[in-house]
């Protein structure tokens, strides 16, 4: 099962989307797309088991431990990176309390160059393991900058590496690379197939191009509930569709036309 929304929620007396039934399938990348306020990332907090604006009458089941990248990275300003990335492994108290990650300052790193993003699995412990995302997210020269000194989209792959780092079975992902260059999302997505392989993923984007890539299943959320939307077939295990591929392609242009009816 994993997870599993079913009720419809309402913002003060205004109904905020219509009754749906929403069962997450193992193992795969459900995408959710819909205009904006409609309630997608309600829906991932609902999930999450956190608070969310709106009056929700239904169930939520849950039975695998969560990972939400919300919105906002949400990063400590007084942590750096490093401090970020594995501050639920700080909070739990099962990190090193000082370790240095060996990065030698510079340009900034990019993600396609390093082992990390080549195809290491990442490490068990926990410095390593952190010290291996930053430097597959693109950040290595930048550990240990605060997040004030970062880019909003650097901000936004310290936030994905730190989901990353709690390794968790199931995922939540809310809109997480919408502030990336075209090329650094192409990359992120490559990388999130990759590591995030065997987990559950439900990712909130607005992005038909991106859904188009990851989804297994694709679902378009408006105020009268959720429909399904064809995937262009199957999708290479732990890799992202190619963003060229001529089916890839279609699916996004389907997909756009159907956001825009
Ligand atoms: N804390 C809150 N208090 C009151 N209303 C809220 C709160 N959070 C969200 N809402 C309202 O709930 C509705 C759904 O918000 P939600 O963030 O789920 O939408 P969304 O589909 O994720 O939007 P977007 O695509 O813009 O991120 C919106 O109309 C919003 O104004």
């Amino acid at each position: 099962m994993t997870a599993q929304v079913r009720g419809q929620a309402w913002v003060e007396q205004a109904p905020l989307f219509a009754p749906i039934d929403l069962t997450l399938a193992p193992d795969s990348w459900t995408c959710l797309l819909g205009p904006s306020g409609v309630g997608k990332s309600t829906i991932l907090r609902l999930i999450a088991g956190l608070e969310t604006g709106a009056r929700f009458q239904g169930e939520v089941n849950r039975d695998q431990p969560v990972a939400l990248m919300a919105q906002d990275p949400g990063l400590i300003p007084w942590l750096d990176v490093t401090g970020n990335v594995t501050l639920g492994a700080r909070l739990r108290g099962t990190s090193r309390a000082s370790f240095v990650p060996k990065y030698p300052g510079g340009r900034e790193a990019d993600p396609v160059e390093g082992s990390a993003s080549r195809g290491a699995e990442p490490p068990s412990d926990p410095a390593a393991r952190a010290a291996h995302l930053i430097e597959a997210v693109g950040l290595a020269d930048r550990s240990h900058h605060l997040p004030a000194r970062l880019s909003g989209g650097q901000r936004q792959r310290v936030a994905l590496a730190r989901t990353l780092f709690e390794d968790r079975p199931l995922v939540l992902l809310d809109e997480p690379f919408s502030a990336l260059d075209a090329r650094t999302r192409a990359q992120m997505q490559d990388l999130s197939a990759r590591l995030l392989d065997g987990r559950t993923v439900l990712l909130v984007t607005h992005d038909p191009a991106e859904a188009a890539r990851l989804g297994d299943r694709i679902l378009l959320l408006r105020e009268d509930g959720l429909s399904e939307w064809p995937v262009p077939g199957p999708r290479p295990k732990g890799a992202a569709r190619p963003y060229d591929a001529p089916e890839v392609l279609q699916s996004q242009a389907g997909l756009m036309r159907g956001m825009m009816a």
